[in-house]
Parts: structure tokens; C-alpha cells; sequence
């Protein structure tokens, strides 16, 4: 075994190995009864998932992170792009090819609640999705082990204390955790999890996102953390990428992106994110510290240029009908980009354009 290659489940792994793309990624939803009108929920995303490594996507609500997660877990077609796993374009529906791709793609809900069927105990759907996926073991006690094993991955034990109780008889944190360890039944590589502390009480989110954070680490998993909370994606991802109204603007090392954010956006993201610590280590612009008065856009008639322009306190007249493409963040970590003019190189640049 070479550096940076473990073993997990018996197979060897290499952490930061990737396991998932998108790219160019784009879903309309067609909207009213009569063709031609649509929701651009999301355009021309491009992101990788690494093993061993926690991608957080971040974004207010509405701009399109759910959409995301949904067309990477292949429950909706998608519009345009191309998802990639292990490099090789995969479009899946249903049946036994969409099983294959589950197995090594799972999803996670904001809501374990609604998730979970009330009328039926811990060990149904545990061993459902065990047996689903073939992992349920060799007769009786096979399952019995599979299953305590599963449970001893969320930390919920002894699993004869959890396993024939209802999802009702379960607190919040403990429906999150049995719905993780029903993600995990299927020994998958990626883990998509939408909002997934986001419904539940305060006191018990962070035990939920050290358990993500520790199933990275244990088992290598690739986990896409969609959130509307910077500053957690500071303290949990390794990799952030921020998306506005359908498209994403920035994106680099979380330590990057949340110290030194280069996007308006994002700025603006953390200069409300309602964080005691506060984790802006530079100054803002003027214009930020005052509050934010704009409105997401309509994506149904999305604004032209940047989608930001009509909100930005630094738009220049390119930006009303020139969409940027991304350019690197100078003096900031490798990887560090922005999809904002203000990065154009000097002589791309039109001259009277000014902040
Ligand atoms: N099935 C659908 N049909 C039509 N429009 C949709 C559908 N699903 C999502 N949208 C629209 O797509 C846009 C993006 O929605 P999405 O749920 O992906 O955003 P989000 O960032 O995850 O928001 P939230 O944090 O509130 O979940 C929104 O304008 C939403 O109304």
C-alpha cells in the first residue's frame, strides 16, 4: 500500500480519489401548461467528489442546491451536462442499472421524519436496505451482526436499544442517524446529504455533522454537504462552493473561500451568516456592511451577465450582459476561483470599467 492508500470494508482506497462528477450540469423545469416557459434551477455546474473529502455547497435557499444533489442521486433527468462516475458518463432511470448506481451513490434528506416510515420499526428499514443492496449476511445471524454493525457506525448503541423502535419513539438526532446508517447499508463511496442538520435542534447538530465527519474519515467516503450555512462549511467541508441563483461563483479550499471570499456573493453570504465567531478575516467593502436589501432573482426570467449584477455593490457595465466565466483568486490558496470580473485579468479588462 502506498501513501495516501488505505484499507477500508478489505478493499484498498485512495483518499482523494474521485468518484463523482458533474459537469456543465443543467436542469429547467418546464413551468405552466403551455411549453416554453422554465425554471432555470441549475446551469452549467461543474463539481468533483473525492474520497475522503467533504465538498460543502452552499447557497441561500432557491438557488439550486437540492436540484443538484437530486440530478447527482439520478432522480430527475437532467436537462444538459454530463455526470461522470469513476470517469464513465452514467444516465440511469430506474431498475436494476439505477440499484447499481445507488450502491455507490447514496442520498441523504433534510428531514428524517418524513423519511423514515412511521408505521414500520428501525430493523424494517435497516434490513431492507441491506438486503437491497446484498448486504445482509448469511442467514439470521448474518443480519443480526450486519445490522448491529450498521448501527455501530451512527453510534447508536447497544443496537438491541434502537432496533425495534419506531421512528416516533426516536429523537431528532437519532432519526437523522438511523437514516445515515440506512444511506451506509448500501457500502456506498459518495454521500449526498441535503441540509442534513438543518430540521434538527441546535444543541445536537454538531454531533450529526462530527459523525459525517468521521464516517469521511473512517470510511472514505466522498461527501457532497449541501448547506445554507457558510460558516459550517468552514468548520466541516474541505472543499466550498457557493452557488447563486443556479449557477455557482465561487469555489476553492473551505479555509479559502470562507477566509478570504473573493465573490460579492459569497461576502455578502458571510457577512449575514449568524455566526458568533465571526469568520470573515478581512475587511468588507462598505457597501456589505450595510444591509442587504436585494431579493433573490426570478429564475424564470433570470437576469442577463451575472445573475448577482442586479444586487452587486461592485457591478460594472460588462457584468449586465457578459456572463464571467471563472477566473483564479490571485494570493489565495491553489484551486481558489471566481466566476466575477473583478478576477478578469488586467488586459481582458475593458478599459472604463471601474468598481
Ligand atoms: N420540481 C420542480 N418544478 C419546478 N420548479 C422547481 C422544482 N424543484 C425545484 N424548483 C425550483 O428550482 C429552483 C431551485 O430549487 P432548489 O430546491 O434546488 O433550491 P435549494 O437551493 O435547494 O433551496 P432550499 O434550500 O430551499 O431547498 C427554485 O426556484 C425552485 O422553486
Amino acid at each position: 500500500m502506498t501513501a495516501g492508500q488505505t484499507a477500508t470494508e478489505g478493499q484498498t482506497v485512495t483518499v482523494g480519489q474521485t468518484v463523482l462528477e458533474a459537469d456543465g450540469l443543467t436542469k429547467h423545469f418546464p413551468v405552466g401548461r403551455r411549453g416554453g416557459r422554465v425554471v432555470h434551477a441549475v446551469d452549467d455546474v461543474t463539481l468533483t467528489l473525492r474520497r475522503g473529502r467533504v465538498t460543502a455547497l452552499v447557497g441561500e435557499s432557491g438557488s439550486g442546491k437540492s436540484t443538484v444533489a437530486r440530478l447527482l442521486a439520478q432522480l430527475y433527468p437532467r436537462t444538459g451536462g454530463d455526470i461522470r462516475l469513476h470517469g464513465e458518463s452514467v444516465t440511469v432511470r430506474r431498475g436494476r442499472r439505477f440499484r447499481a448506481y445507488a450502491r455507490r451513490v447514496q442520498m441523504i434528506f433534510q428531514d428524517p421524519f418524513a423519511s423514515l416510515n412511521p408505521t414500520h420499526t428501525i430493523r424494517y428499514h435497516l434490513t431492507r436496505a441491506l438486503r437491497i443492496h446484498g448486504n445482509a449476511g448469511e442467514g439470521r445471524a448474518g443480519l443480526e451482526q450486519a445490522l448491529t454493525e450498521l448501527l455501530g457506525k451512527v453510534s447508536l448503541t447497544p443496537a438491541e436499544r434502537y432496533l425495534d423502535k419506531y421512528p416516533h419513539e426516536l429523537s431528532g438526532g437519532q432519526r437523522q442517524r438511523v437514516a445515515i446508517a440506512r444511506a451506509l447499508a448500501a457500502d456506498p463511496e459518495a454521500l449526498l446529504a441535503d441540509e442534513p442538520v438543518s430540521m434538527l435542534d441546535v444543541s445536537i447538530r454538531l454531533g450529526v455533522l462530527n459523525l459525517l465527519a468521521e464516517l469521511k474519515e473512517r470510511l472514505h467516503l466522498a461527501v457532497l454537504y449541501i448547506t445554507h450555512d457558510i460558516a459550517s462549511a468552514r468548520y466541516f467541508a474541505d472543499d466550498t462552493l457557493v452557488m447563486y441563483a443556479g449557477r455557482m461563483v465561487e469555489g476553492g479550499d473551505s479555509e479559502s473561500v470562507t477566509q478570504h471570499p473573493a465573490h460579492p456573493y459569497t461576502r455578502l453570504l458571510i457577512a449575514s451568516a449568524p455566526d458568533p465567531d465571526r469568520i470573515l478575516g478581512e475587511v468588507l467593502p462598505e457597501e456589505l456592511n450595510d444591509e442587504d436589501t436585494g431579493e433573490p432573482p426570478s429564475l424564470i426570467a433570470p437576469p442577463s451577465g451575472c445573475r448577482f449584477h442586479p444586487r452587486c455593490p461592485a457591478a460594472m457595465e460588462r457584468c449586465h450582459d457578459e456572463l464571467p466565466p471563472r477566473f483564479d483568486v490571485p494570493d489565495s490558496g491553489t484551486g481558489h476561483w471566481a466566476a466575477c470580473w473583478l478576477y478578469a485579468e488586467p488586459a481582458a479588462g475593458k478599459e472604463g470599467d471601474a468598481a
